[in-house]
Formats: structure tokens, C-alpha cells, sequence
């Protein structure tokens, strides 16, 4: 089924940007670019936040946030309530985090990572569905884990 995405970077994950959304094209898969629109020094919060807030509002779409670590941007996104960002390194991770835990966005980095890897990870959270049974119960308790929360 084809996915709509958003993507957001910082300066640090400018450069790969129109890679990701070329990959993200031929995989079948719409994309909306939300910036930056130069490699000028950003930060990574308010390209998390716009990315995160996109994905909530536009209910069934999925986000792709590209910093240096991948560490800031996945940290700052999941402030967001209803988003599960998940930070990924391969495609184990980036299938599983579908299967178990739902991610609605992916995260990584530049610098971490390379062009063969990106391809491969974003095929399977593109190619991979939430299994639910078990899983279910657990991302549903992901939301109350905010302060105030009862987690009954
Ligand atoms: O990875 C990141 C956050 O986790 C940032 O991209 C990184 O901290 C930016 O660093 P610099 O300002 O030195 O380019």
C-alpha cells in the first residue's frame, strides 16, 4: 500500500535529503519536504516538531527525521504525544520497530549511516506492518508513561 511520508532534517542531515526522497519515490511512497532548504545551521527540535506534529495531524502518515546522530531529532520528536520515533541503524531495527512497536516515524543519521543502508531501512518500515496481538497492549502504554499518567 502506498505510504505518505514527511521529512525534516537539521543542517546535518541536509545533504541526504533529496536521496532519502528519491528512494522514498521509487518505493511507490508519496513525500512532503518540510525543510531545511539549505545546509545553514538549524536545530534539530523545530524539524522535529513540525515533522511530528504533521504526522499526527495527518492521521496514517509516517515521518522521516535525519540529524547527525539521529539521536536529537528522534529524542525531540517523541515529546510529541502519539508519536513513536524510532532511531535505527539497520534494517533489523527498522523492521522491527514496525512490527513490535508502531514507529510512525523513522529517524537516523547522517553521519552514521550510509546510502545502502538508508535504501534497505526504508524499505522495511515502508514494506513491514505493525503485528498488533501482544504488541498492542504496549504501545498503547507508551502514551501513559507522561508524567500523570495512571498506568492502572
Ligand atoms: O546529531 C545531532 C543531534 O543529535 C545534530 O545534528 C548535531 O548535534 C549537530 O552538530 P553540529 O552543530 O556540530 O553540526
Amino acid at each position: 500500500m502506498s505510504k505518505k511520508f514527511y521529512i525534516a532534517t537539521d543542517h546535518a542531515g541536509f545533504a541526504i535529503k533529496d536521496f532519502v526522497k528519491d528512494v522514498v519515490k521509487n518505493f511507490g511512497c508519496e513525500i512532503i519536504d518540510l525543510g531545511p532548504d539549505s545546509d545553514d545551521r538549524v536545530d534539530y527540535p523545530d524539524f522535529a516538531r513540525k515533522c511530528a506534529h504533521k504526522v499526527i495531524e495527518d492521521e496514517g502518515s509516517f515521518g522521516i527525521l535525519i540529524c547527525g546522530t539521529g539521536i536529537g531529532i528522534s529524542i525531540a520528536a517523541n515529546k510529541v504525544p502519539g508519536i513513536r520515533a524510532a532511531l535505527c541503524h539497520d534494517t533489523y531495527t527498522a523492521k522491527l520497530t514496525r512490527m513490535h512497536n508502531d514507529a510512525n516515524i523513522l529517524c537516523f543519521g547522517e553521519r552514521v549511516v550510509g546510502k545502502g543502508v538508508i535504501e534497505d531501512m526504508i524499505e522495511a518500515f515502508i514494506n513491514t506492518e505493525f503485528e498488533g496481538g501482544r504488541h498492542a497492549d504496549r504501545v498503547e502504554k507508551i502514551e501513559g508513561c507522561s508524567f500523570g499518567a495512571d498506568l492502572g
